[in-house]
């Protein structure tokens, strides 16, 4: 009985994969030149295993038709599918059913539409090449979760937007020159390894990669009539990330809390809406060029009654009433979204989500809030005494430079929001808690003393961020320490505060806590120790990651870190290392990595600013200590393979 079931299933997939490749040639092959006259295991281009085909290649033969939907979809055994220079035209169907695709070629055609998003899912794919199509639209940053992903070709479109942060490690060729894409270049350690050539002919592009500088705010200082503004990153919508998982918090623990509490009535919103309308308007006779641009981030709040009044006063300006209609149909609050974010809430339902207290820190207070039962955001409250001197359109457009950053290692800013002296930052919450915790405990948490491999990895998920921040926009963070780097849900270390401090004015309350001040202090580079109070540089940036670094490889405070020479400091941290060791019983410590980490750090944090590395710098190290690990490794495995085999 089995083996009849067995024979009827067999012969019901044999006969799908017959059908599919029927119904793949009627609408593709125009000229009837695939021959189809024997069994279908021996037409051209097909490979079975089994009778069933596990490769459809057929090359450089004028077929001219289009792929429809629901023809080689249904190859669930095939492996690889080339179609390339075909002839073939319109959209690219619906791929998902090639579970057990491995290679993708379909080069070289007259595909158009956009990226077939449907790909993302076929998790076993090492090739793609849809090089030299009519391909239109984003790359999708969704092909960073393609592991196994080895060979990349994009190139020859007219994809636009972001490059997406690609970093698996397995990818060796990556193109995607001669497109239209914008914007910086994310830095990460697998793009870092493409030299100029891969990204070529697009005329948009910047960063250290394509040696060219990026504007911090091109976006607004670009007339909007040329196209040479670079893209805002690609930012995850909301609801894609209430749908990654991000933990039900306890309602029990959440207190009811009015995020902002009396100071918006109605009648103020409308004022100050009003009048932000109207600067805006001013501003924008000034600045004519530079209006277009802005529109897409400005949004204000107003009636019906006062947008009639507002619009009588710019009835010339058409772009301005394009706005206004705009506006009236989103109603979103006074909240501006960044980076092309979809306003997927209002400041009604901000101000009363119900929200958990997290902590205070230097600029502000942060709060986690959940947003109609479904959305967990983290909101900053900016303490109003310590950015007391910051304008209006100061912070406007800081925070517009800040939400345009967008890098895999930076918790990503959606949102921000100004009234009066109050001024709010909305940020995606981070599950997994802060470097902090993880290295020194918390309560409910024992510390973890962390692998070689573990530090490593953590560094170079922290030097990316901060070299994204230095190079391609040239901002400073100003604040990193250990709390203010989280973990997120795949603990990838993500840079949380950037670019707050240069918004302080005036210096933060003393919080009483002596050894939590000396913590602080120690992350702060010498020279800044005596100069104003918000100054910063990227080399005091560098000081404050060389310090991270011990923190991370000792597992101490960083004010118990003591100032030594190199050979001090390599000796210290052998020794405090050991100690770990001896606690935690069975760990093979790998010195040598641990010396080459802590060079490193000492490097980073050298008294004088001019001997420290940038940030670029570092990262390049810590990729060569990763791969010289990786050759190692293998040469491990080669040594006992053989051993073994003798
Ligand atoms: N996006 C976030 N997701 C989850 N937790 C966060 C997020 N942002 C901050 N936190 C946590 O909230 C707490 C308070 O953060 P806050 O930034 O206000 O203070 P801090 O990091 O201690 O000091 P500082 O303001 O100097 O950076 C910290 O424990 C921090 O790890």
């Amino acid at each position: 009985l089995n083996s009849t079931k067995e024979l009827f299933h067999h012969l019901h997939h044999q006969h799908r994969d017959v059908s599919a490749l029927v119904r793949f040639k009627s609408k593709a092959d125009l000229w009837n030149k695939i021959n189809t006259s024997s069994h279908f295991c021996q037409w051209w281009g097909v490979t079975c295993y089994g009778n069933r085909v596990v490769r459809l290649v057929i090359e450089d033969l004028y077929l001219g038709g289009q792929l429809v939907p629901d023809s080689v979809n249904r190859l669930d055994q095939l492996r690889v599918l080339s179609l390339k220079n075909t002839s073939l035209t319109g959209p690219i169907p619906d791929l998902s059913g090639l579970v057990n695709l491995k290679s993708l070629f379909l080069d070289h055609n007259s595909f158009s539409g956009s990226f077939p998003l449907s790909v993302l899912a076929l998790h076993r794919l090492r090739t793609l090449d849809f090089s030299f199509n009519n391909l239109i639209g984003p790359i999708p940053p969704g092909l960073a979760l393609l592991a196994r992903l080895i060979y990349l070709r994009l190139d020859s479109n007219r994809f636009n937007g972001a490059v997406p942060a690609l970093n698996q490690s397995s990818l060796h060729t990556f193109n995607v020159s001669v497109n239209n894409l914008t914007g910086a270049i994310p830095v990460t350690a697998v793009l870092l390894r493409f030299g100029i050539s891969s990204f070529l002919k697009n005329p948009n592009l910047c960063g250290e990669i394509v040696h060219k500088e990026c504007n911090p705010r091109p976006k607004f200082f670009t007339p909007a009539t040329t196209t040479t503004k670079t893209a805002p990153p690609p930012a995850k919508s909301l609801s894609q990330i209430a749908q990654i998982g991000l933990p039900r918090p306890n309602h029990g623990k959440h207190s009811r809390f009015v995020i902002i509490l009396t100071f918006i009535s109605g009648a103020f919103i409308l004022f100050i809406s009003i009048a932000c309308l109207i600067g805006a308007v001013k501003r924008r006779n000034h600045t004519k060029n530079h209006s277009k641009e802005k529109q897409s981030t400005a949004v204000v709040t107003f009636d019906a009654a006062e947008t009639a009044e507002v619009a009588a006063a710019i009835e010339q300006e058409s772009e301005i009433e394009e706005k206004v209609k705009k506006l009236q149909a989103t109603k979103s609050g006074s909240l501006v979204f960044c980076a092309g974010e979809a306003n997927v809430y209002t400041m009604d339902q901000l101000m009363t989500a119900s929200a958990e207290l997290l902590g205070r820190g230097t600029v502000g207070t942060t709060y986690k809030a959940l947003l109609d039962s479904r959305l967990i955001v983290t909101v900053k409250r900016l303490d109003a005494i310590r950015l007391a001197g910051v304008g209006r359109d100061k912070f406007e457009r800081h925070m517009e430079s800040v939400g345009a950053l967008g890098h895999p290692n930076l918790v990503p800013l959606r949102a921000y929001f100004q009234a009066k002296e109050e001024r709010l930052l909305i940020y995606d919450y981070l599950p997994n808690g802060s470097l902090s915790s993880l290295v020194h405990g918390t309560k409910s948490s024992r510390a973890t003393p962390l692998h070689w491999t573990s530090c490593l990895k953590i560094a170079e998920d922290v030097a990316q961020g901060l070299s994204y921040i230095h190079q391609a926009w040239q901002l400073v963070h100003g604040n990193l320490k250990s709390s203010n780097v989280l973990l997120g849900p795949d603990f990838e270390a993500c840079i949380a505060d950037y670019c707050l401090v240069a918004l302080a004015t005036n210096p933060p309350l003393t919080s009483g806590d002596g050894q939590e001040d000396a913590d602080a202090a120690a992350y702060k580079a010498p020279e800044a120790r005596h100069k104003s109070l918000n100054y910063q540089s990227v080399k005091a940036d560098v000081y404050a990651f060389g310090i991270l670094l011990l923190e991370l490889l000792t597992g101490k405070q960083p004010s118990k870190i003591p100032v030594l020479t190199l050979d001090g400091m390599m000796e210290w941290v052998r020794k405090v290392r050991e100690e770990g060791e001896k606690k935690n019983g069975n760990w093979r410590e790998d010195r040598d990595k641990f010396g080459m980490l802590t060079e490193v750090a000492v490097a980073c944090s050298l008294a004088s600013p001019e001997q420290r590395p940038t940030m670029w710098q570092v990262l390049k190290m810590l990729q060569e200590i990763k791969e010289a690990a990786v050759m190692e490794e293998c040469e491990l495995v080669m040594d006992s393979t053989n051993s073994g085999s003798s």
